[in-house]
């Protein structure tokens, strides 16, 4: 049967990174994905904008959510001290079996949780399941007719803290026009643009960071 695009994807890390080299893991995908097949990565633009978000806030409980081929999550983990924990969220069966390898060729499973399943029968359970109180840094990058009503799950089961972080992609391309409306507006968030290119390409899209006030 045909490969699919994340197992080739995963090929292209095996061949061209280095086992327990993150950095490695992140310039073998873009280059696959530059150079053989797009595929819908952050990428490295908007990656290096992830990266200074992270760095800066320095978290201790990461939520991702939305993992794919656990590009971004090899980005977050990758900065991360040794005791800070990461959990992503992957609905897909299929990317979450290549993300497992994408994060362990990195040499991050230690720092990195991969739950597979819908985001909003896990959020609910982030307190009794993984004995998270509240979340320092939350990525969004899944469906994205999903961020607001997950964005509000959180804020409703106490996920979110005063200064709690959100970073949204796609904000653009394709777009998630109700959450950008309620984050820009609503007096809970301080909410700026950051202006950018869909990943590999020339498109315009951004991310979106929002600091919740509590
Ligand atoms: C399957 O659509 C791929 C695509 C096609 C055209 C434009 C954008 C996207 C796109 C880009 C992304 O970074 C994405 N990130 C997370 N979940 C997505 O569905 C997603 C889609
Ligand atoms: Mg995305």
């Amino acid at each position: 049967t045909r490969s699919t695009r994340p197992q080739r994807l995963l090929n292209a890390v095996r061949k061209h990174a280095t086992r327990g080299d993150p950095q490695s893991v992140i310039s073998a995908i873009d280059h696959f994905c530059r150079h053989s097949e797009w595929a819908m990565n952050i990428g490295d633009e908007k990656g290096s904008i992830l990266d200074s978000v992270v760095s800066e806030l320095n978290p201790e409980k990461v939520l991702e959510l939305g993992t794919y081929c656990g590009y971004s999550t090899v980005r977050i983990a990758r900065l991360l001290p040794p005791g800070a924990r990461l959990i992503t969220l992957e609905f897909n069966a299929d990317y979450a079996a290549i993300a497992r390898q994408v994060i362990a060729w990195a040499g991050l499973e230690d720092r990195v949780q991969l739950v597979e399943g819908a985001s909003e029968d896990w959020i609910p359970r982030m307190k009794e399941h993984f004995g998270i109180e509240t979340f320092d840094f939350v990525f969004l990058d899944h469906w994205k007719d999903r961020y607001l009503p997950d964005t509000k799950l959180m804020e409703d089961c106490g996920l979110l803290r005063k200064g709690t972080v959100l970073l949204a992609d796609n904000v653009i391309c394709p777009g998630v026009p109700d959450y950008l409306q309620y984050v820009r507006n609503s007096l809970s968030y301080k909410s700026c643009y950051f202006k950018s290119h869909l990943e590999y390409t020339k498109a315009e899209d951004g991310l979106e960071k929002s600091v919740f006030l509590g």
